[in-house]
């Protein structure tokens, strides 16, 4: 069994990044800039947006941390988008997910500049991925196609199954691993909450992603030998004997699945922090395309 290291491949990652942000700055040129807004104040929320903006730090991006109170209404957060679409200083942002009851979720997302859509949630960057366009691919996806490719996991003809069709995760995943090329060129199942034998379609699976949020959904005797096993889980559990109060626990039982598996992501250390590289990635893609459009 081999560890799919999301902890070291995103330092990797954004190494790289960093070391290309360097050559623009010793080029005069401009570094990418990415804002976030985070409407309300949602504990885990807050501790994504926080690693986001640290992370952007640390690599030499511009970060701008734009905080709404829970209240914020949609007209106020729409009005708050056209000033990011608006501002060239900004190459690309995002809006953190969940937002309150009151704020329609897809008028949101449709407000977004696509162009500066870095966490590929408008309709039109997701038609441009399941249309192999170049595009924006959503951060956790991505982190996951990046993660098998940089492991040489072989997906070509490979059975897929993908448990979850959330629009951030399972769907999008369930296009990318059926696209020609690597990695992808995989036999693809979806599978949801009305799915019927879900434990045997599992057990016929060569590639399992699980993007549940079902703590220790994933069982041993589940997966086939030498299953490929991604784990997007990531559920809060109290846990008192911790600094924090909670442990972050994913979908798969690691301990015995492990051993079972030719390949497997942990959590925490596995998709988590390859989804934050991939949206900075996707953000010095933002400020090559900006500059090249403004030239
Ligand atoms: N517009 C938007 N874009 C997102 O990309 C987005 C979002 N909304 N809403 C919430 C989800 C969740 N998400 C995570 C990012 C990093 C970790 C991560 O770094 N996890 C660490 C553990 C972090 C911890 O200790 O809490 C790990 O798995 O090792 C997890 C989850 C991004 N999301």
């Amino acid at each position: 069994m081999e560890i799919l290291d999301g902890k070291k491949v995103s330092n990797d990652i954004k190494d790289e990044i960093a070391a290309e942000v360097l050559k623009m700055k010793e080029r005069g040129e401009k570094v990418p800039h990415l804002a976030a807004v985070l409407v309300g104040n949602d504990g885990a929320s807050l501790t994504y947006v926080g690693s986001k903006v640290r992370a952007c730090e640390r690599i030499g991006f511009e970060s701008t941390l734009v905080k709404m109170p829970s209240t914020t209404s949609e007209i106020e957060l729409l009005a708050k988008i056209k000033e990011l679409n608006e501002n060239d200083d900004i190459d690309g942002f995002i809006v953190q997910l969940p937002l309150p009851p009151q704020i329609d979720t897809q008028k949101v997302l449709l407000a977004v500049d696509p162009d500066k859509d870095v966490d590929g949630f408008h309709p039109m960057n997701f038609g441009k991925m399941a249309l192999d366009m170049s595009t924006f691919i959503p951060a956790t996806p991505f982190g996951i196609l990046e993660l098998l490719e940089r492991y040489n996991v072989d997906t070509k003809g490979k059975h897929t199954v993908v448990i979850g069709r959330s629009h951030i995760v399972g769907r999008p995943m369930s296009i990318l691993m059926g696209r020609k090329g690597w990695p992808g060129n995989s036999t693809v199942t979806l599978t949801h909450s009305h799915t019927k034998n879900i434990t045997q379609i599992i057990s016929q699976a060569d590639i399992v992603i699980s993007a549940l949020g079902v703590p220790n959904f994933l069982k041993a005797e589940m997966v086939k030998d030498d299953a490929v096993v991604i784990d997007v889980g990531i559920t809060r559990v109290t846990d008192e004997s911790r600094p924090k109060g909670y442990k972050i626990v994913g979908d798969v039982d690691f301990d015995n699945v492990s051993k079972k598996a030719s390949f497997i992501t942990p959590v925490p250390g596995g998709v988590g922090p390859m989804t934050i590289a991939m949206l900075l990635k996707n953000t010095l893609l933002a400020r090559e395309r900006h500059r090249s459009s403004s030239k």
